[in-house]
């Protein structure tokens, strides 16, 4: 497997930020009365529930968390006008 969903993914979530639809979850973090903080909020929160996850060695629940943190770690780097090149540019740099 490739890492082409995490584009498809940072796409749909640019798409939302330009075009805001009412019945979407990425609309209302883009528009949150807490601003960025909802986002940050739920980093936080899932982060907790990841480390929770595993400490139970429950590698399903592993999976599901990491893919909540990751989805909301690409609304934020959209939320600061990054994208996935300056996460994989940093990352490289580490090799
Ligand atoms: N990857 C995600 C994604 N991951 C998590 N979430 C939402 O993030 C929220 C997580 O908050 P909560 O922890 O309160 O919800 P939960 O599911 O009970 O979480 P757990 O307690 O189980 O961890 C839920 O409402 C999820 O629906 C996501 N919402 C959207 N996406 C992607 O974004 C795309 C666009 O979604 P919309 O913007 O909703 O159209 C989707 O097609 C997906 O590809």
């Amino acid at each position: 497997m490739t890492d082409d969903v995490l584009d498809d993914v940072f796409a749909v979530i640019e798409d939302r930020k330009e075009e805001l639809p009412d019945d979407s979850y990425t609309t209302s973090l883009f528009t949150h009365e807490k601003g960025e903080n909802a986002v940050l909020e739920k980093l936080g929160e899932e982060t907790t529930e990841l480390l929770l996850a595993a400490k139970d060695d429950d590698r399903d629940e592993i999976a599901h968390e990491s893919a909540d943190i990751v989805y909301h770690l690409l609304v934020l780097l959209s939320m600061k006008d990054m994208d996935l090149e300056d996460l994989r540019e940093e990352l490289s740099e580490r090799r």
